[in-house]
């Protein structure tokens, strides 16, 4: 188990950037850290590798506690592994001596095996002996991915492990990680701003902000019942909207967060009244910008493209 008692860390003084953050994952689980930009989350990477020593509080990971360089020449612990957004690999030399890198000499052919089945999972056997120098981004990425698999670490922390990667491969490659990652019984922890990494692939999401850990639960839970708007937003986009919009037929009012896909047009009872003000093409259908109230925006899903200044009546798809 990975776990964090009540952590804080300053890089510069009076500036904390990490705020008594307490936080527990179980072996094997696979954890989406989400939060806007600056929120800490590459620091709280850093922080649970052993990179920065803390200000306060300790971290264990099992019963091993993780310190910081003050304590260790060589930072980081061998149980982990940390692929850093700036995914520092070798430049000249080939892609295979750069995923080989922490493995042993001493067994040659265990060597070649590993790094044959690494080169698969990345899909980038035909590069074996390219020099990384002569790779793009995104394959230079997913040299650093197979590289921290190489000695199959206990618990491994990824920092947006995917920016760099187109999103057609990025599909693919995403789906046999964590695949592999479940298969091996590796935990694993995701900073990351795409929301398909928590959605699809982590059985729990934490949301941090300003440093502070301001959610965490099971995904679907942390998506379906978002705490506040920041939360909600963090997903895509998100309606605020009041159930006294809907109804008056309520005695305590109530702030509704409500995605785009969650609204739908509505001849029926219980709608609000909008105008459209454009349609944004999604591939799967259009996302309708529309006004209501003449004081909110207000998305919605739909298969088609409506026309720019129509009245509309949209209602909460649960309650038709
Ligand atoms: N080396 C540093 N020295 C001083 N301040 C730093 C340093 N690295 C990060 N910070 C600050 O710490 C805060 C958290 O940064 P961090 O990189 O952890 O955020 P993040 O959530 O990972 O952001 P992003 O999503 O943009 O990568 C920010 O305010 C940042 O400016």
């Amino acid at each position: 188990m990975l776990l964090l008692k009540n952590i804080s860390f300053s890089y510069l003084e009076g500036k904390m950037v990490i705020k008594n953050l307490n936080l527990a994952i179980e072996k094997g689980q696979h954890v989406a850290l989400l939060g806007e930009s600056g929120c800490g989350k590459s620091t709280l990477l850093k922080l649970i590798y052993g990179l920065k020593d803390l200000d306060g509080g300790e971290i264990y990971w099992n019963d091993k506690q993780v310190l910081g360089p003050a304590y260790h020449l060589v930072p980081g612990m061998d149980e982990m592994r940390y692929l850093a957004q700036d995914f520092d690999l070798m430049p000249f030399t080939s892609v295979k001596e750069n995923i080989g890198k922490y493995l042993s000499n001493f067994y040659l052919k265990e060597k070649e095996h590993r790094i044959n089945e690494l080169l698969a999972l990345v899909d980038l056997v035909e590069y074996a002996d390219v020099k990384v120098k002569n790779l793009s981004g995104g394959q230079q990425q997913r040299v650093a991915i197979a590289r921290v698999l190489a000695l199959e670490p206990e618990i491994l922390l990824l920092d947006e492990p995917f920016s760099h990667i187109d999103y057609s491969r990025r599909s693919l490659l995403r789906r046999n990680l964590f695949a592999y990652l479940k298969e091996k019984g590796i935990t694993c922890v995701v900073a990351t701003h795409d929301s398909i990494d928590a959605l699809s692939f982590a059985d729990e999401t934490i949301v941090l902000k300003d440093g502070e850990l301001i959610d965490m639960g099971e995904t679907k839970d942390v998506y379906d019942f978002p705490m506040n708007r920041y939360v909600a937003s963090l997903f895509g986009e998100v309606n605020e909207l009041f159930i006294s919009d809907f109804t008056s037929t309520f005695d305590e009012d109530e702030l509704l967060l409500i995605y785009p896909h969650q609204l739908m047009l509505s001849k029926q009872k219980g709608q609000i009244e909008v105008e459209v003000l454009d349609s944004y093409f999604k591939g799967d259908g259009y996302m309708i910008k529309t006004f209501f109230n003449e004081d909110r925006v207000v998305f919605f899903d739909h298969p088609f493209d409506i026309e720019k200044g129509s009245k509309i009546k949209l209602a909460l798809k649960k309650f038709q």
